[in-house]
C-alpha cells in the first residue's frame, strides 16, 4: 500500500554487520561502558582513512579502558592497526575485540569512510529536462506502470544490489536496494517516527486541499513525524489487539457467506465465474472494510444495485481509485502543477468517502449514547469513539483504513485464489487440512478453528513471498547511511522490492519452488528451510507496519477456508501474467470454475 517509492558491492561481506542484540550476545561485558569505543568514535581513535592513499584504521583504547579490560581478562587492550586492503573482516574483528558497545556504530563509521560517494550509485541515466520520467511515457518510454515489478527485477539484473533512479519529475531519487541485510539495517535503526514516502496525492489532499478538516492530526496515511506518531498511538492498540480482532470473526464470516452464495448465483452453465470476477472480490472487500472500520453492512454485495445508490457509488469510487491512483502517483505528476480532470475526480472521490465515514460515525456515536459501555464488548470504532473527545479522529482513521484496506486485500485475494486454482495439489493439501479441522462444513469458524490451520497460514505467506501484493516497501532515510558500499545522504527515498528479494536464492532456500511448508515447523519443531527474515515483508516492518494486517489475514483466511472446504476451484485457461495496477496481481479474466466437493 505504498507508492512506487513506497514499494524499490563493493563489500562482499555486509552480512557480518550484526545488530546490537547479536553483539550483546557475543560480548559478555556488553553492559559495561566502554571508553575505547567512545574514543574510537572520536576521530583520533578510528582514523578515517583517506581513501586509497591511507587505507588504514587504527583503534586505540585509552588507558582506563585498557585497564578495565585487562582486569577482567579480556583481550584487546593494545592498539590494533588494520589495513583495509587486507579485508573488511579484519577491521570488523578488530573493532569487535576492542570495543564492547556501539560496535555496529563504529563499523558503520568505518564503512562510511570507506564507501563510495552517492553520485557513483549505478542506475539508468536521466535525460535533460525529462529526467527519468520519460521512461514511464507511453510509446517512447521503456517502462510501463503495469511493469513496475518487472522494472525492479530488471534494475537488479542490470545494476546489481543497489540502483538509483534519478531525475524523476516532481519527486526525489528512488534508490532501489535489493539486499535483505541492508533492509534489515535500515529497518532496525529507524527511530520512533519512520518515514514512508507514500501517496503524494493523499498528502496533497490532506495537507492542502482539505487542511481545514484534517487539521494537525491528519491520520497515518501520508503523515509523518510527531503528528503521525501521536495519531498512531491513539489507534494502534485496538487495531492490533487480538482480542478486538477476534470479535470480527463472526461478522466477516457473515459477509463471506453472502459472498459465496453470490458466487454460486453468478456461475454460468460451465460453473464458471464471470469475466469481471475481480470486481466482485472488490465488493466483498468493501463490505468487509465497512464492517471493520464503520460497524455497518454497506450493502455492496446486494444484487442489482440501483445507479446512484450509496453502495453503487461506493463501488464506483473504489474502482476509480484502483484504476487512477497509480496513474496520479506513478506517471508524470502534472496534477501537482495544474489541476487535471483526474485530479478533480480524485478530490470528489475523497470527499465522498469522507462524507460516508462521517455519516456512519455519527450513527455509531448516537448508538453509543444509548448503550451501557462495557469495554470488552466494544468494537474497534467504538473503542476509539469512547476514548477520543473528537469524533473526527475516528472518521480520519476509518478513512485511512478504507483508503488502503480495499485494493490491498482484494488484489491479494485475487492472487491467492488464482494460485489455488492453478496449483491443484496445493489446494488438495489445504482441503485435507480444512476437512480435518472443520468436519462439519457448515459449522461456524472460530478463533480455535483458525488456530488449527497452519497450512492455510503458510500458503498465504508463500503467495506473498513469490507474488508480493505490495511489491515492496519504502523509507526516506532520516540520517546519512552506508548502503551496499555507497554513502547515501539523508532524504533519499529507499525502495526495498520484496518482489525481488523474496525469491533471491541467497535469502531463501529453494527459492523458485512454491512450498508453503517452508513456513511451517517440522514435527520436531525445526524450520524446514532457510528464509532471511527481511527478504519478504508483506506487511512492512516496525513502528509503521501495516495497521490492518490482522484484519487482512483474518478476511483472507475465512474466505479461503470457507470456499475450499466445500468447493473445488479451477482455472482452465492460458496462464495469466502478474501486473501492477497499483497492487501486484494476476491481470485478466478470473473465470474460476467452482464445483461442489
Ligand atoms: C493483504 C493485504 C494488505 C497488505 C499486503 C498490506 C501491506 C501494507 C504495507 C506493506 C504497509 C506499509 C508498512 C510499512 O511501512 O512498514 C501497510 C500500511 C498500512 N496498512 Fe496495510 N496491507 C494490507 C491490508 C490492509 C488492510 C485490510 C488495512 C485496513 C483495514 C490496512 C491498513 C494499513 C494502514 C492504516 C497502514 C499505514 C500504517 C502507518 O503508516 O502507520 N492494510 N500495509
Amino acid at each position: 500500500m505504498t507508492s512506487l517509492a513506497g514499494r524499490f558491492q563493493f563489500l562482499a561481506d555486509v552480512r557480518i554487520l550484526p545488530n546490537a542484540e547479536e553483539v550483546r550476545r557475543e560480548e559478555p561485558d556488553a553492559e559495561e561502558p566502554c571508553d575505547v569505543e567512545a574514543d574510537a568514535h572520536k576521530s583520533s581513535a578510528v582514523e578515517p582513512p583517506r581513501l586509497l592513499s591511507l587505507p588504514v584504521v587504527r583503534l586505540t583504547p585509552d588507558s582506563s579502558a585498557r585497564d578495565r579490560r585487562r582486569d577482567r581478562g579480556l583481550p584487546g587492550g593494545s592498539e590494533i592497526q588494520y589495513e583495509f586492503g587486507r579485508s573488511m573482516n579484519g577491521v570488523r574483528s578488530a573493532v569487535r575485540r576492542l570495543s564492547t558497545c556501539k560496535y555496529s556504530t563504529v563499523l558503520e563509521d568505518v564503512d562510511h569512510h570507506l564507501a563510495r560517494p552517492y553520485s557513483e550509485v549505478p542506475g539508468p541515466k536521466p535525460i535533460p529536462i525529462l529526467g527519468n520520467t520519460w521512461r514511464f511515457f507511453p510509446v517512447v518510454g521503456e517502462y510501463k506502470i503495469e511493469d513496475v515489478a518487472e522494472i525492479s527485477k530488471s534494475l537488479y539484473t542490470e545494476y546489481g544490489k543497489i540502483a538509483k533512479m534519478s531525475g524523476l519529475m516532481g519527486r526525489p531519487d528512488l534508490l532501489f536496494v535489493f539486499d535483505a541485510d541492508e533492509a534489515e539495517k535500515v529497518f532496525r535503526s529507524e527511530g520512533d517516527t519512520p518515514y514512508r514516502p507514500s501517496m503524494p496525492c493523499i498528502v496533497k489532499y490532506k495537507h492542502q486541499i482539505r487542511k481545514d478538516f484534517f487539521g494537525e492530526l491528519p491520520g497515518v496515511i501520508g503523515v509523518h513525524g510527531e503528528n503521525w506518531r501521536i495519531f498512531r498511538t491513539k489507534v494502534q492498540r485496538p487495531a492490533l489487539q487480538l482480542s478486538v480482532v477476534k470479535k470480527y470473526i463472526a461478522p466477516i464470516q457473515e459477509v463471506t457467506d453472502t459472498f459465496i452464495q453470490r458466487m454460486l448465483d453468478m456461475r454460468n452453465t460451465d460453473q464458471e465465474m464471470p469475466a469481471d470476477f475481480d470486481n466482485e472480490i472488490h465488493k466483498w472487500s468493501l463490505e468487509c472494510i465497512g464492517r471493520v472500520a464503520l460497524d455497518v453492512r454497506l450493502g455492496c454485495l446486494e444484487p442489482n444495485l440501483p445507479e446512484n445508490s450509496e453502495p453503487q457509488n461506493i463501488i464506483d469510487c473504489a474502482k476509480f481509485a484502483l484504476r487512477n491512483v497509480a496513474i496520479l502517483e506513478l506517471k508524470a505528476p502534472y496534477w501537482r502543477y495544474f489541476p487535471t480532470p483526474t485530479w478533480y475526480k480524485y478530490i470528489n472521490n475523497m470527499d465522498f468517502f469522507r462524507e460516508v465515514c462521517m455519516k456512519y460515525i455519527n450513527k455509531s456515536l448516537a448508538n453509543l449514547k444509548t448503550k451501557n459501555v462495557d469495554e470488552d464488548d466494544l468494537s474497534l470504532l467504538e473503542r476509539i469513539l469512547v476514548k477520543e473527545e473528537d469524533p473526527k479522529i475516528a472518521c480520519i482513521f476509518a478513512l485511512d483504513l478504507i483508503l488502503v484496506g480495499i485494493d490491498t486485500i482484494s488484489m491479494a485475494t485475487c492472487s491467492m485464489l488464482y494460485q489455488l486454482a492453478t496449483r491443484q495439489h496445493i489446494q488438495e493439501t489445504l482441503h485435507q487440512e480444512l476437512v480435518r479441522v472443520m468436519p462439519d462444513p457448515n459449522a461456524p469458524i472460530t478463533a480455535s478453528t483458525l488456530d488449527q490451520m497452519p497450512y492455510l497460514r503458510a500458503f498465504i505467506k508463500e503467495v506473498f513471498r513469490l507474488y508480493s501484493t505490495v511489491i515492496g516497501n519504502g523509507r526516506v532515510l532520516q540520517t546519512d547511511m552506508t548502503l551496499c558500499g555507497y554513502r547515501v545522504p539523508k532524504g533519499v527515498q529507499l525502495v526495498f522490492p520484496s518482489i525481488v528479494t523474496g525469491s533471491m536464492p541467497e535469502y531463501v532456500s529453494d527459492a523458485e519452488s512454491f512450498k508453503p511448508e517452508r513456513w511451517m515447523k517440522s514435527e520436531k519443531g525445526e524450520e524446514s528451510s532457510y528464509i532471511h527474515p527481511f527478504a519478504s515483508l508483506p506487511y512492512g516492518y516496525g513502528a509503521r507496519m501495516c495497521l490492518g494486517r490482522r484484519f487482512a489475514d483474518l478476511e483472507m483466511q475465512i474466505l479461503i477456508a470457507k470456499l475450499i472446504r466445500s468447493y473445488k476451484l479451477e482455472y482452465l485457461y492460458e496462464p495469466l501474467e502478474y501486473k501492477v495496477t497499483f497492487m501486484y496481481a494476476p491481470e485478466g479474466e478470473l473465470k474460476f470454475k467452482m464445483t461442489k466437493r
